[in-house]
């Protein structure tokens, strides 16, 4: 397996192509799931206040043996940390429990905009940034709008936007705008989850033409839209079959083949609605 290549946000910090969700990786069982990832290259771990597997992913770290500088830790501000002082003292909190000097990447992890709060946790996150608590600051689940408030109310671009992103949802609109402000999409959910997604006819068939499985077909789809999926799991195997996916070009065909199973959001995640503490 090749090495995960990288790219360039727009703060210059260097970022994966592909990375590690850790969403209910927990424990003993979960801090050797995540070192078995970096052991078979994972570089970007991604985590978050609601995961309750901070320590864990610090540990992980620790354990790994890795270099800290060639890995990529991102974590996520909760709905109720959200404010300006609230923000930065979240980041403060996440940096105990890691056990870390410093997150690589942080986000704000969903707009909740009935609290109205999301404008001020962004210049919370700015100064975070520039106290050096963090390298990169980011959101989730954020709209065009929200973005565009963001960076009218601040000046500063978010770097990465995290997305649910996935053939059933390839968010063609969102990518286009976040190619147009050099945000990089971050895609969540990459697999759907292993819903019925790894059994539809073109990815079976997909998987047969480049000599790969349908998983990897997903993966690499993402990864030629221009961005970085985090698929999770705990089993080694798929580990390594999950970051084998750059030996291999789809087409642009096949690519636009495998965005035309869009059929919108598998879940109640909708960022005008959903409030997650
Ligand atoms: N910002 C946000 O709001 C959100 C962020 N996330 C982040 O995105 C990450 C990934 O999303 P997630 O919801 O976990 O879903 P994924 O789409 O990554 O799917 C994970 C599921 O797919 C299975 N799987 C993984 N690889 C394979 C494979 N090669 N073959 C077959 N099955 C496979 C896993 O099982 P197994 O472990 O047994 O391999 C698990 O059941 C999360 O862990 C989290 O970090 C997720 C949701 C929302
Ligand atoms: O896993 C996450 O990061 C989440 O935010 C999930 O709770 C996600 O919001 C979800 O499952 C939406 O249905």
């Amino acid at each position: 397996m090749s090495a995960i290549p990288t790219v360039t946000l727009n703060d210059g910090a260097w970022f994966p192509e592909l990375g590690l969700g850790t969403y209910n990786l927990r424990g003993e069982e979960g801090i050797a799931a995540i070192v078995s990832a970096i052991d078979a290259g994972y570089r970007l771990l991604d985590t978050a206040v609601n995961y309750e597997n901070e320590r864990e992913v610090g540990e992980a770290v620790r354990r790994s043996g890795a270099e800290r500088d060639t890995l990529l830790v991102t974590s996520k501000i909760p709905g109720r940390h959200h404010g300006r002082q609230e923000a930065v003292d979240s980041i403060r909190g996440s940096l105990d429990l890691l056990g870390l000097d410093r997150i690589d990447l942080h986000l704000i992890h969903w707009p909740n905009p009935s609290v109205g709060k999301y404008v001020d946790t962004w210049r919370g996150m700015i100064e975070a940034q520039q106290e050096g608590l963090v390298r990169s600051i980011g959101v989730s689940n954020f709209t065009e709008d929200m973005l565009t408030e963001l960076i009218e109310a601040t000046g500063v671009v978010p770097a990465v936007n995290q997305v649910e992103l996935h053939p059933y949802f390839p968010q063609a609109e969102l990518r286009a705008f976040h190619a147009t402000h050099g945000i990089r999409t971050e895609s969540w959910s990459p697999l759907a989850r292993r819903t019925e997604l790894l059994n539809e006819q073109i990815l079976r068939e997909l998987a047969v033409v480049h000599d790969v499985t349908p998983t990897q077909v997903v993966l690499r789809w993402h990864t030629q839209l221009g961005s970085t999926p985090i698929p999770k799991s705990a089993d080694p195997d798929r580990q390594r079959e999950n970051a084998d996916v750059f030996g291999f070009t789809l087409t642009d065909d096949q690519v636009a083949a495998i965005s035309d199973l869009e059929r919108g959001r598998l879940w109640d995640g909708d960022p005008l609605t959903h409030e997650e503490m």
